[in-house]
């Protein structure tokens, strides 16, 4: 675990190891000053003359031994935390530049919850390993060892007599961390359920309200922090008896000493003096054991938060070359795409390929492939078989970063930064001027909307993009869109139904995008893409049929009934304005 830690730690693992001499060397001045009381005790207990001045040193030896204790302590701690802090910054670095390589598939099946808890709490807990358990665990566990050493060499019979009561307490240590760690695993998976059932209470507390939800949705926020409450309740029951055994008998060292030392002393194997050292240390060790110890309980939790980390770590990358665009146009080709997000797979080797410059749309039912298919484009998976190229290029040889400059993905809900929509548009090209994100934001029909607003361009977004409609949303990623310039779109047209002013504005803000460009379009509407250049059908993962518009009409049955629901659906639309219904 140590080793995993130190990994992250660098350099600052030498900090680590500087905080724990210190601490030691602080053990020192805390042990000395029990061997300047024995000097005065001793002489006293045997009836001896003691001068002041030898009272006096001895005195001022206590008192210096404690400050020093204090400062070695404090710049002990001091240095440990340094390490600690810088390590868990290098952690929380990795694990953002992980995330940035695992396909994003593996990051929305973690959820948000238990990414939070492992960027925030999990990582924020490592800093208990490295700024206490480890530096202060080994220097209250020094503390019991020089004492015992020192006792041992006052009278041993009387040392080992303060060690009686030790293994009984290390037992109960024992049985406390084996327990503590066989119902972690369970302990933990409730947390983590816990988190990602509150986030997602909290994300999805719109839905429930608009769809009288409230109740369910709060019986399994209820149950989830009742699963925690039940499994945190039944790991402390099974660790109670352990924890208050350990705790009564580790501090009484002094349990056995006493009586049988006081009988040692009686039968003349052991002197007052040395009886009485030996109990005034058997105080001291109590507490830093204890504190070690105490340490060590939290071994299992921190043991299990690092593999949690580690599992993430070492979690398969995308696949991804290190090249930049090489391909000789901007074709591309799906080659016997399969599919599965994870045992089920999804597509079932679909081929087909779009020309440079032409406009593809992708159709099918729900649950069809077609977003997938997009996914993969865009290489936010990798397929499990077969191959994308653009240019004749795999995908797979170019960086992402390569492959993100050739492609803009428009996906139905892009999410926007709370910073002003100035910003958010120019997130498509860091570079363009603000001239040049208004000119986009013009083309992508935004200027009506941004005209309303008080502050214009420069209002905030606020959080996730709640100031602004479905719609306005939308238009804000297309202006996105058409500031970087890829020279592929792969667009997901909206779903919802648009009232006719909007989805006007909507339509002219596509053109604009996909002016000169290799477009890919994720349609729901046929009645959009009767022009397209080729419109491709999904059916359960599989390509159906492929043509224009009027050859599919001709030979394919699929379409033919794709495109009598998309008549009568609009039919239905215009009878029910007809009938003076929204539409
Ligand atoms: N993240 C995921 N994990 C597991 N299965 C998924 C995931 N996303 C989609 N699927 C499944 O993959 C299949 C294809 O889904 P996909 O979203 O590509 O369909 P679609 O044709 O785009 O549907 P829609 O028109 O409703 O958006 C479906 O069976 C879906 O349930």
């Amino acid at each position: 675990m140590l080793k995993k830690v130190f990994e992250y730690a660098g350099d600052y693992r030498k900090t680590t190891y500087a905080s724990m001499i210190v601490l030691m060397i602080g053990v020192v001045a805390y042990v000395a000053p029990f061997i300047f009381a024995y000097q005065i005790i001793q002489p006293l207990l045997m009836h001896e003359a003691l001068t002041l001045e030898y009272v006096v040193w001895r005195i001022v030896g206590i008192a210096v031994c404690l400050i020093l204790y204090a400062v070695f302590y404090i710049w002990g701690l001091a240095l440990s935390h340094r390490s600690a802090y810088h390590t868990l910054e290098n952690l929380r670095i990795s694990l953002q530049g992980k995330l940035e390589k695992l396909p994003l598939g593996t990051i929305q099946e973690k959820g948000v919850g238990s990414l939070k808890k492992m960027f925030i709490d999990d990582i924020e807990s490592i800093e208990i390993l490295l700024a206490h358990a480890l530096p202060e665990g080994v220097a209250n566990l020094s503390i019991p060892i020089m004492v015992y050493i020192t006792m041992f060499i006052v009278d041993w019979k009387l040392a080992l007599l303060s060690l009686v009561s030790l293994p009984l307490g290390l037992i109960a240590m024992g049985m406390l961390y084996k327990i503590g760690m066989s119902e972690m695993n369970t302990y933990y998976a409730a947390a983590q359920k816990m988190n990602n059932t509150i986030v997602e209470y909290i994300n999805g507390m719109e839905v429930v309200k608009v769809f009288n939800r409230d109740g369910e949705s709060y019986h399994r926020f209820e149950n989830d922090v009742r699963g925690y409450r039940d499994f945190t309740l039944a790991w402390y029951k099974a660790c109670w008896p352990w924890m208050a055994l350990y705790n009564s008998i580790l501090p009484c060292v002094a349990m056995v000493t006493l009586p049988v030392g006081a009988w040692f002393v009686l039968q003349g194997y052991s002197t007052l003096p040395d009886l009485a050292l030996v109990l005034c240390m058997s105080f001291a060790v109590g507490s830093p054991i204890l504190r070690a110890l105490g340490f060590m309980s939290t071994i299992p939790q921190l043991n299990y938060k690092i593999e949690t980390l580690e599992t993430m770590m070492n979690a398969d990358p995308i696949i991804q070359g290190t090249t930049s665009f090489a391909g000789s146009d901007h074709s591309i080709r799906f080659e016997d795409i399969h599919f599965a997000y994870k045992e089920e797979e999804v597509l079932h080797g679909v081929s087909f390929d779009v020309k440079e410059g032409s406009l593809t749309a992708l159709i099918g039912e729900s649950g069809s492939g077609k977003s997938t298919l997009a996914k993969l484009l865009v290489h936010y998976y990798d397929v499990s078989g077969g191959t994308i190229k653009i240019g004749g290029q795999d995908i797979r040889d170019m960086s992402l970063e390569a492959l993100n400059n050739e492609i803009s993905y428009v996906s139905q809900e892009q999410f926007l930064f709370n910073t002003t929509l100035l910003e958010n548009i120019r997130i498509g090209n860091l570079n363009a001027s603000d001239e040049e994100v208004m000119e986009a934001a013009r083309k992508a029909q935004c200027e009506e909307f941004l005209t309303r607003l008080d502050k214009g361009i420069h209002t905030m977004a606020g959080d996730g993009g709640k100031q602004l409609s479905g719609g306005e949303r939308q238009r804000i990623s297309l202006a996105r869109a058409i500031l970087k310039d890829a020279p592929i779109i792969v667009l997901d047209e909206a779903t919802a139904f648009m009232d006719p002013e909007n989805e006007e504005k909507m339509n002219a803000a596509i053109a604009e995008v996909i002016k000169n460009k290799t477009v890919i379009v994720i349609a729901h509407r046929l009645q959009s893409i009767v022009n397209a250049d080729q419109i491709c059908i999904l059916k359960d993962g599989n390509l159906e049929a492929i043509g224009t518009h009027n050859e599919l009409l001709k030979d394919s049955d699929e379409y033919k009934r794709l495109w009598q629901a998309a008549q009568s659906s609009a039919a239905w639309k215009v009878s029910t304005k007809e009938g003076g219904n929204k539409e």
